[in-house]
């Protein structure tokens, strides 16, 4: 399928990230985030993997996280004013009084702050219950002209998210994971579900590399509404690019209409529930 009228260009950091040290996960993040805005196209937006400030250094996460992620967004906001490109800034462990979120922050290219999200469905398999607190509220960005719904590694197991999201107007689900082995197929099967179900970009950026025992695969992706991929990483360290066009997801929406074919009064869970804001900080 052709894409026509305004694409933005994707530029997914597929980083190796190392636990427990935060200076140096900026370095090397900056240095490859630097690398991405030399690219041609010069990528519109920039999208950073899970927890890269910190990894899962879950035991130390109280000393290590970022109070009130004012270093992360001074950093994150300052880089995209500084090259004039979006950022997705994966996600952070944050530190507000003495609960830790994992909170994505998200920059137009002046800079501006356009959305906070911290991570809804905590993964027990790597004991996040049991050190961070969960976030409260759905949340979009606009991209643009592209309207994008937050998401974070784990929870794409949620389909009623990213459902959530779509319905609200999302044509893009963006997801930064730390997402290991031997998992790799439900990571490939649950991205291209979530984008053939909701007609939706899927632009997922995980991280490589190994840490305590765990190997994270990478194969970030860009998968179109039409559930072709656009883009897959390999297992390394990567720049994985491609182009998203909101027209291509309004016209794949057209030849199969499946939000108008929806039978919400008949489905278990017919409560939209909590109201999706634009952006909120992580409380
Ligand atoms: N960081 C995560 O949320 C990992 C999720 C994961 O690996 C999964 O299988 O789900």
């Amino acid at each position: 399928m052709t894409q026509r009228g305004k694409t933005l260009a994707v530029a997914l950091i597929q980083a190796d990230i190392e636990i427990g040290r935060p200076q140096a996960n900026k370095a090397h993040l900056g240095d490859l985030m630097e690398k991405a805005v030399q690219g041609d196209p010069k990528p519109d937006l920039l999208v950073l993997p899970e927890m890269w400030n910190t990894g899962y250094a879950l035991e130390q996460i109280q000393e290590i996280a970022d109070p009130g992620g004012e270093d992360t967004r001074e950093w994150l906001s300052s880089f995209a004013r500084r090259h004039g490109v979006m950022i997705v800034g994966g996600s952070a462990a944050v530190k507000i009084e003495d609960r830790i979120y994992n909170t994505m922050y998200a920059f137009d290219r002046t800079g501006r702050q356009i959305g906070a999200y911290s991570k809804l469905h905590l993964f027990r398999l790597m004991d996040e219950e049991k050190h961070l607190t969960a976030g409260s509220a759905l949340v979009k960005l606009e991209l643009e002209g592209l309207t994008a719904g937050a998401s974070i590694c784990y929870d794409i197991r949620f389909p009623e998210l990213a459902r959530s999201l779509a319905l609200d107007g999302a044509k893009m689900l963006i997801v930064p994971a730390e997402w290991p082995h031997p998992r790799l197929r439900h990571w490939r099967t649950l991205l291209a579900a979530r984008a053939i179900e909701n007609q939706m970009y899927v632009v997922a950026c995980n991280r490589v590399g190994s840490s305590r025992g765990t190997d994270f695969f990478g194969h970030s992706m860009i998968i179109d509404p039409w559930g072709e991929i656009v883009a897959e990483g390999g297992e390394t360290e990567e720049i994985v690019t491609g182009c998203v066009s909101p027209e291509l997801v309004d016209e794949v929406r057209g030849r199969i209409p499946v939000f108008a074919d929806r039978r919400p009064e008949l489905y278990a869970d017919r409560k939209r529930g909590a109201d999706i804001d634009q952006g909120s900080q992580p409380q």
